[in-house]
């Protein structure tokens, strides 16, 4: 009675709507089945129910609202946007909230003081604690700034772990900008804004970016590491003549024609291959025509034990339209038979993945999985394709194909009139004081003359520098040395041409007689690995024999593998007659005992049988 009394008497709102509508349950709903004497307990019951009602149509009705706002636009004031880290976008939008320093009001800031991740050496943070650390702000609690008349806010993520199939977890980042305007126009000038900023800022460096394994994970987050590599002016590396003008032609042309390229069905990429020996500028070339063309390098080890020919896919669908993809001694995904044999006797796992004895990687890519990659869609946007290697003879005809590649360019060692160009550009007139120049310091009095310091114009100097280059020149013999390994040389004598000059030959001939002693030594790590493996199948094969009751004479080994014959004989019904063969690949392949193609040496092995 009482509960009936406090709904229905007092309030406004059970006198004008509940009241009635008890009463309407009281009767016509509840009241059937319940005793109509308990009138007390019917009315609590009959309240319960009104408000489930109400309950429901309020529900009801948010719901409505909110559809109303999802679908027709009418109460939204603003947009927002999110970036990924290890998304280009994400770092054009990070530099674009530096330059409108936006960070002011920030009270966190993330301090690095590792190279790589200072970027682009602009004031970035606050101003600088120091300079050999970069402040950035983490923008952990929301900021708000005005562009353009616009009022946005920017808010970053504490993290949090986002798993990928098979990948396990990484820390995923991410930025959410939302801008107060219900025009996406506004959000695409904004983005664009702090593009055209990334690419003014980064003009002077080329970008490398890199796949990181440890935060591979959701989306296309591959290329989380970069840093900024000055650009190298392309009059610093002294190729053969019209080389570099030819593939930076190539590819600007390349550039220019996408329309050309869908008109003709073609997919529209391009493919360099860069081969020669080590130390002759192949990289170097990259990075000038990367910055000369202001395109970023995103470059990958096939050597990484993360990467498979599953990430290879991923990571290349994940580089953005117009920039270089660059993969450095290719051919390490493909090592030779001689490499091959090598993996398989000294092999060994480190922490890093398998590797050989020599500390080279094994690489778990696929040949098929490169060509896949390299064909897929990934690869169809305006991609330019490069790739090095030493050994271009190990590398698989498929690959070498065009469209795959379609231009080789092959490195030499260096000729005298390359030798010539380093030094001019080694000693620019401006920065170089000539012993003549110099009153002789204590260091110097052994070997020269004392002499007093004499006063030269800057274009005497110019001249007897472009002398002592030529003199450097003739000392240097033709295609014995590489670029890299001039620089060295010269680097030793950075200030002192004269001294780059007259020690020059002695250089040589000492670098002659490491390069000898190198050489005399590979040659008997590679003797004794194949008497090893000789080795090994013998026992192999005197293990097998052994096993069929047969035995093996080892006879000395001979000049000339194929002229050796070798007799299998065994138990009948060992197949080791219908298999005799005359090489000992066969042979070994009738005992059961694979014997690699290669090792015909061991077909020094004479077998004959006992029985
Ligand atoms: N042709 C060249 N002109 C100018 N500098 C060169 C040239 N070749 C090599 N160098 C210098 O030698 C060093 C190594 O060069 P780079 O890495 O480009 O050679 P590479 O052919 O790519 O070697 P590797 O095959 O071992 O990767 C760089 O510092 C570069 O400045």
């Amino acid at each position: 009675m009482y509960q009936r009394e406090s709904l229905t008497g007092g309030s406004w709102f059970n006198l004008a709507v509940a009241n009635p509508l008890s009463r309407i349950l009281d009767f016509t709903i509840i009241s059937p089945f319940f005793n109509p004497t308990n009138a007390g307990n019917t009315s609590y019951i009959a309240s319960g129910g009104w408000m489930l009602i109400l309950g429901t149509l309020l529900e009801v009705g948010r719901r409505f609202c909110k559809w109303l706002y999802e679908r027709f636009d009418i109460f939204q004031y603003s947009l927002t946007a999110s970036f990924d880290e290890g998304d280009p976008a994400y770092e054009w939008i990070t530099l674009f909230l530096t330059d409108k320093k936006v960070w002011k009001r920030s009270r966190y800031f993330h301090v690095t003081a590792a190279t790589s991740a200072r970027k682009w050496g602009i004031k970035t943070g606050p101003p600088r604690i120091a300079e050999h650390v970069d402040c950035v702000p983490t923008y952990q609690a929301p900021q708000l700034f005005q562009w353009k008349g616009y009022w946005a806010e920017i808010k970053r993520d504490a993290g949090g772990f986002a798993f990928a199939e098979e990948r396990g977890s990484r820390w995923c980042r991410k930025i959410y900008l939302t801008i107060y305007s219900r025009d996406t126009k506004v959000l695409s000038a904004l983005i664009e804004d702090a593009r055209q900023l990334y690419l003014n800022l980064s003009q002077p460096n080329v970008i490398i970016r890199t796949a990181d394994k440890g935060r591979i994970g959701l989306g296309d987050s591959t290329w989380l590491e970069s840093k900024a590599k000055r650009r190298r002016p392309l009059n610093s590396i002294f190729l053969q003549e019209g080389v570099m003008e030819s593939i930076l032609e190539d590819a600007r042309e390349f550039l220019d024609s996408e329309e050309w390229y869908t008109l003709a069905g073609i997919p529209y990429r391009r493919g360099y291959l860069l081969h020669g020996p080590p130390g002759t500028g192949k990289s170097s070339t990259i990075y000038a025509i990367a910055g000369e063309l202001g395109l970023e390098i995103y470059s990958l080890s096939l050597a990484s034990q993360f990467v498979d020919d599953s990430f290879l896919q991923h990571s290349i669908s994940a580089i953005p339209k117009q920039a270089i993809f660059l993969i450095e001694d290719i051919d390490c995904a493909f090592p030779s038979r001689e490499d091959l044999n090598e993996i398989e006797d000294t092999a060994y796992f480190s922490s890093f993945g398998r590797k050989t004895k020599s500390g080279q990687p094994v690489s778990k890519v696929t040949l098929s999985g490169l060509l896949n990659a390299l064909d897929g869609v990934g690869s169809d946007e305006g991609k330019i394709f490069f790739a090095t290697t030493n050994y271009i003879e190990n590398l698989d005809p498929a690959l070498l194909r065009p469209g795959r590649i379609d231009r080789k360019i092959q490195y030499y060692l260096a000729t005298k009139i390359q030798a010539e160009a380093l030094f001019i550009k080694f000693y620019p007139a401006s920065h170089t004081t000539l012993s003549s120049e110099l009153s002789a310091s204590p260091s110097d009095q052994v070997s020269l003359p004392e002499k007093p310091p004499v006063v030269i114009s800057m274009s005497e100097r110019q001249s007897a520098l472009v002398e002592l280059a030529k003199e450097f020149a003739s000392q240097i013999p033709e295609h014995e040395f590489s670029t890299a390994e001039l620089q060295g040389y010269l680097l030793m004598h950075k200030n002192r041409p004269e001294r780059a000059v007259s020690g020059a030959l002695e250089w040589v001939e000492v670098e002659r007689k490491e390069c000898k002693e190198r050489i005399e030594k590979e040659e008997e790590r590679k003797l004794r690995l194949k008497e090893r493996r000789e080795d090994k199948e013998a026992k192999r094969l005197q293990g097998s024999l052994a096993r069929i009751g047969g035995t093996v004479v080892i006879a000395p080994p001979v000049a000339n593998d194929a002229s050796v014959s070798t007799i299998v004989n065994g138990e009948p019904g060992t197949g080791n007659a219908s298999n005799a063969s005359p090489t000992s690949t066969e042979a070994g392949a009738g005992l059961g005992q694979g014997i690699s193609p290669n090792d015909t040496s061991a077909a020094a092995l004479q077998v004959s049988s006992t029985l």
